[in-house]
């Protein structure tokens, strides 16, 4: 399976609309691939909390209807990363979106876990509440976005649901890229999958992002990882290597579910 993850750079002197014509580009450039992926908010940045509003748009906008263009033009799946959803009660939430090789939305993803503890992201947005996987034809894809990475339990919630190969789309700052590596890393060996991770380059909001977007396999090696500038990652992958992993190191069958809460 050859997947191509787009770690695209937000900066501030591009526009929102520039930025989507890019990426509808840099996607057509990827034709011949089974799946592309772009990485969290990257039309507006994931840490411009004062675009948010302006930028935000309703599921069905500008960004939902060029992507879905551009999954038809050059006949890829394509997780289209994420970008402000406006619901139609108000709501703002933090929206990722696959698309068919058709051009066919296959499902959009709210995000879980909102960042920012009492600022920013975690209150301007509202909370997703679904788990969302996507059968592809040759690996259901579970997909989170960035500061899931941190949530081991959802990533277990994905796997139980027949996730082999878990996206992450994320806007992930340099400051911790340290985390972001071992946490790809930790997701993909405790669940026996593949880890797809794609965030963005670039600086915004005077936050600089780390790139450094990574493929990792079931048994936790790194197949290929991205550098800190606006690059295309391109990696070929077996999706059967997960079953084959799950059967000769089970440990997924030895999981204790229903232990008892310590004594008082
Ligand atoms: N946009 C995010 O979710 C950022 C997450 C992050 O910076 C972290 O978990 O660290």
């Amino acid at each position: 399976m050859r997947a191509s993850l787009i770690q695209i750079a937000v900066d501030p002197d591009e526009s929102v609309n520039a930025r989507r014509q890019r990426a509808a580009s840099l996607i057509a450039a990827r034709r011949g691939a089974d799946l592309v992926v772009l990485p969290e908010l990257w039309p507006v940045g994931a840490f411009a909390y004062t675009d948010f509003e302006n930028e935000a748009e309703p599921l069905q906008g500008p960004t939902h209807d060029i992507m879905a263009k551009a999954a038809a033009d050059a006949g890829v799946w394509l997780h289209a990363g994420s970008f402000v959803e406006r619901a139609p009660d108000g709501t703002l939430y933090n929206t990722s979106l696959v698309f068919t090789p058709e051009g066919e939305r296959a499902a959009a993803y709210r995000k879980i876990h909102r960042f920012g503890f009492d600022q920013g992201e975690a209150v301007m947005m509202g909370a997703g509440e679904e788990l969302v996987t996507v059968a592809l034809p040759q690996t259901t894809i579970g997909l989170a976005t960035c500061y899931d990475l941190r949530f081991p339990e959802m990533f277990r919630g994905l796997v139980d649901a027949g996730a082999g190969t878990l996206i992450v789309a994320a806007g992930w700052p340099e400051r911790r890229r340290a985390h972001w590596t071992l946490l790809a890393q930790a997701r993909a060996v405790e669940n026996q999958s593949y880890v797809l991770a794609v965030g963005t380059a670039g600086t915004h909001a005077g936050i600089q992002q780390a790139g450094h977007s990574i493929v990792v396999d079931p048994w936790g090696e790194v197949l290929a990882e991205a550098g800190a500038d606006e690059e295309v990652l391109d990696v070929e992958f077996d999706p059967a290597r997960v079953a084959a992993t799950r059967e000769q190191f089970p440990a997924l069958k030895d999981r204790r579910l229903g232990l008892a809460p310590p004594r008082a």
